[in-house]
């Protein structure tokens, strides 16, 4: 495959704020291979080792290649080189989701693929929260998430991240999705 036709999709925006939905939906839709990063926080109800995340523990966690690596709400993330190989092996255009400090890494890389960064907005706290709720954590995870310097942070796009993004305001699906098609007509060659 011709390195220079890769693509990846930089998704970052406050928790909860549809990252994952927007992320499942260009799979879906376009057939956008996810790159999975690694983690060390525990899987929630319903995720998959290996499809959601590699779920790691803070041993197995340090012997992967990291492109970029954070602590977010007191667990470590991070990409790796293995993981976005195996993405540009199924697609040419593949998707990420990043904390915001993960996203700036990323605009800092010289890399053999073109990057698109997009922050995705929910128009309220009250809104975020009650999606979270009802993503099925209890209230107490989500108030402790939410209270984290990490979430508190990407509540708002990062002054330095700014110019590199498209902002996504993520409030009726159906505008979202509509938003992203256009966003996308231009490249239709995936
Ligand atoms: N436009 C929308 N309207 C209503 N609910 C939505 C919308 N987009 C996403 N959701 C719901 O909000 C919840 C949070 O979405 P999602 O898990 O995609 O967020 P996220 O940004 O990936 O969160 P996190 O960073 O915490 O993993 C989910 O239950 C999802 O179904
Ligand atoms: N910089 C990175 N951020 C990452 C990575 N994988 C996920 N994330 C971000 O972490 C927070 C928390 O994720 P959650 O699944 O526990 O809600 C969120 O903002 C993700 O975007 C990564 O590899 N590097």
């Amino acid at each position: 495959m011709d390195g220079k036709m890769q693509r990846l999709i930089i998704i970052c925006g406050a928790t909860g704020s549809g990252k994952t939905t927007i992320q499942n939906y260009l799979a879906s839709k376009y057939g956008f291979e996810r790159v999975i990063t690694h983690t060390t926080r525990a899987p929630r109800k319903g995720e998959e080792d290996k499809k959601d995340y590699y779920f790691e523990s803070e041993e197995s966690f340090l012997k992967n290649h990291f492109v970029e690596q954070v602590k977010y709400a007191g667990f470590q993330y991070g990409s790796s080189h293995e993981g976005l190989k195996r993405a540009f092996e199924k697609s040419k255009t593949a998707t990420i989701i990043l904390d915001t400090q993960g996203a700036i890494s990323y605009t800092k890389i010289v890399a053999a693929f073109e990057m698109i960064f997009w922050y995705i907005e929910v128009p309220s706290e009250k809104q975020l929260e009650m999606r979270i709720l009802n993503r099925g954590q209890s209230e107490e995870e989500v108030k402790k998430r939410l209270a984290s310097v990490e979430a508190r942070r990407d509540m708002k796009i990062p002054q330095n991240l700014e110019p590199f993004c498209e902002i996504i305001e993520n409030a009726l699906w159906k505008d979202t999705k509509r938003k992203i098609d256009k966003l996308l007509e231009f490249g239709r060659d995936n």
